[in-house]
């Protein structure tokens, strides 16, 4: 049997849109593509490739999550590098991460995050209910949230409204266009936060677009979790929507249109299988695809003017 590989069936389906059905059999992410298609964001669900096939090509399996819900979420306010803590609703979606890991038997090696506590709170409910409190816990500020620059702490209906909906969606989706920058002497800026004292300054980004995410992310993911996966050992990533979406991006090969439509939504496990080159066998949301759709739906709408 020829082996598709997810990047393989985006290929295939965008250049051969009739004829699919031999694609839409190996992978069921195909349907997300789907829908994507049609602008609602791609939802990874579980495949429907046989156990046969699976065992042949998953050499590797890793899970990621972003964060459960923030204050700054709640209130619906651009966050990136603002140390915002997690809501009530955020705590108990990462508690929830955790019961679904649990109910599939999940468990882990090491876990990575960001130098963000609302990554880094959401990773420990995890540990909690997993009871995984032991294992070593990385914390890099590669993995911290797109920083959204002088956008930071503003209301995003409010911005919305003011600057047009095209606009922010702009700011908060496309791949190469960054938000406004945060200036040095902001009381805003993280500058001078000491959990980045001892990196050089200009670690500390004024604003970022996805594209400097993903240059910033990528050294992270093959410098150090790559060889730690390769290692054998079982890997849990808690971070948040945007590095998760520089993540995406370059594990599924989406372009740079297609990852405008792309949501992660707050306290969904996300479980990518992996194949010995570590290119995605399959990937999929340890939730229902109502749920996954409608927690997408709610992420993307957090742009419009009301
Ligand atoms: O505000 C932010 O930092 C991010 C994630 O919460 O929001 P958005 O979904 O708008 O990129």
């Amino acid at each position: 049997m020829v082996y598709i590989t997810t990047r393989t069936v985006l290929k295939s389906l965008l250049n051969h849109q009739s004829s699919t059905s031999r694609v839409f059999q190996s992978c069921r992410s195909c349907y997300s593509l789907k829908n994507h298609r049609q602008g609602e964001g791609r939802i990874f669900t579980e495949s429907t490739r046989s156990r046969e096939e699976e065992k042949m090509t998953t050499k590797y399996t890793f899970v990621c999550v972003r964060h459960g819900e923030s204050e700054y979420n709640k209130e619906n306010r651009f966050c990136g590098w603002f140390d915002a803590d997690l809501s009530e609703t955020g705590l108990e979606e990462a508690k929830n991460a955790g019961k679904m890991l649990k109910e599939k038997n999940f468990t882990f090696d090491i876990a990575f995050t960001s130098v963000l506590k609302r990554a880094i709170k959401t990773l420990f409910l995890v540990q909690d209910e997993l009871d995984l409190h032991w294992i070593p816990v990385v914390r890099h500020w590669r993995l911290n949230e797109r920083h959204y620059g002088g956008l930071q702490g503003l209301n995003k209906s409010e911005t919305a409204a003011k600057h047009g909906e095209a606009q922010v969606k702009i700011w908060r989706r496309s791949y190469d266009t960054p938000p406004p920058p945060l200036e040095g002497n902001d009381p805003r800026s993280a500058t001078n936060e000491p959990k980045y004292a001892s990196y050089d300054k200009t670690v500390v980004p004024s604003c970022e677009c996805l594209k400097d995410t993903v240059a910033r992310v990528l050294p992270y993911w093959h410098d150090v979790i790559v060889p730690t996966i390769k290692s054998g050992q079982k890997v849990l990533i808690s971070a948040h929507g945007n590095s998760l979406r520089a993540l995406i991006k370059y594990l599924d090969n989406v372009s740079d249109d297609e990852i405008t439509e792309m949501n992660v939504p707050t306290g969904i496990p996300l479980v990518y299988e992996l194949d010995e080159n570590l290119k995605p066998v399959k990937h999929y949301y340890l939730a229902d695809e109502a749920q996954v759709k409608a927690a997408m739906e709610k992420v993307a709408n957090q742009g419009k003017a009301k």
